[in-house]
């Protein structure tokens, strides 16, 4: 049966990247995309502001909303001090294979957790599951109208503390309008958006950082 798209992206990784070498591996999934097929990863122009934004939180917890084929994995983990706990949740089973391939091309296994499931039912069960108490860092690229109530679910079940931050991309394209509505509305958090473009093209995108006041 023909391959899936994750799939070919998985096997131009194998072929283009050095095992064990974060930077190709990045750099092989934005060639892949530019050249042979577009595809949804957070790509390279929005990814310099999700590194700059990790680099500047030097987070201690991460947790990724979205795995998709583990390219913003890779970028996160890649910048992580050692001992630092990374969850990344995917729903696809598929994506979710493939991303745990990419991750370990990459030679970061180590650093990330992959947890296949919606987020909806995972986020009140990561505190039991993961011994996690609150999350440094979210970033969030799964289901765009998933964003609004998972924000709700974390400050119900205290995932988050005074000074966390989130992360979302695709703001504008597809959007997330009611997300927007409330992080840039609530006393309780302090947003900033960055500009970009989505992925691979010159539609016009961004991402929005809001730090939690607590
Ligand atoms: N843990 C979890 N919980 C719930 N859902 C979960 C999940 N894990 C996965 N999913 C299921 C979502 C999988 C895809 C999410 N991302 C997107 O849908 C997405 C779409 C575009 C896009 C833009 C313009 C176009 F013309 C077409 C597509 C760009 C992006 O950067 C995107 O991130
Ligand atoms: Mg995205």
């Amino acid at each position: 049966t023909r391959s899936t798209r994750p799939q070919r992206m998985l096997k131009a990784v194998q072929k283009n990247a050095i095992r064990g070498n974060p930077e190709s591996v990045i750099s092989a999934i934005d060639y892949f995309c530019k050249h042979s097929e577009w595809a949804m990863n957070v790509g390279d122009e929005k990814g310099c502001i999700l590194d700059s934004v990790v680099t500047e939180v030097d987070p201690s917890t991460v947790l990724e909303l979205g795995t998709y084929c583990g390219y913003s994995t890779v970028r996160i983990a890649r910048l992580l001090s050692p001992g630092t706990k990374f969850i990344t949740v995917e729903f696809n089973p598929a994506s979710a294979e493939v991303a745990r391939k990419i991750i370990a091309y990459a030679g970061l296994q180590d650093k990330v957790t992959l947890v296949e499931g919606a987020s909806g039912d995972l986020i009140p069960q990561i505190k039991k599951l993961y011994g996690i108490t609150t999350f440094d860092f979210i970033f969030l690229d799964h289901w765009k109208d998933r964003y609004l109530p998972d924000i709700k679910l974390f400050e119900e079940y205290g995932l988050l503390r005074k000074g966390s931050v989130l992360l979302a991309d695709n703001v504008i394209c597809p959007g997330t309008p009611e997300y927007l509505e409330y992080v840039r509305n609530s006393p309780r958090y302090e947003s900033r958006y960055y500009p970009s473009h989505l992925e691979y093209t010159k539609v016009e995108d961004g991402l929005e950082k809001s730090l939690f006041l607590g």
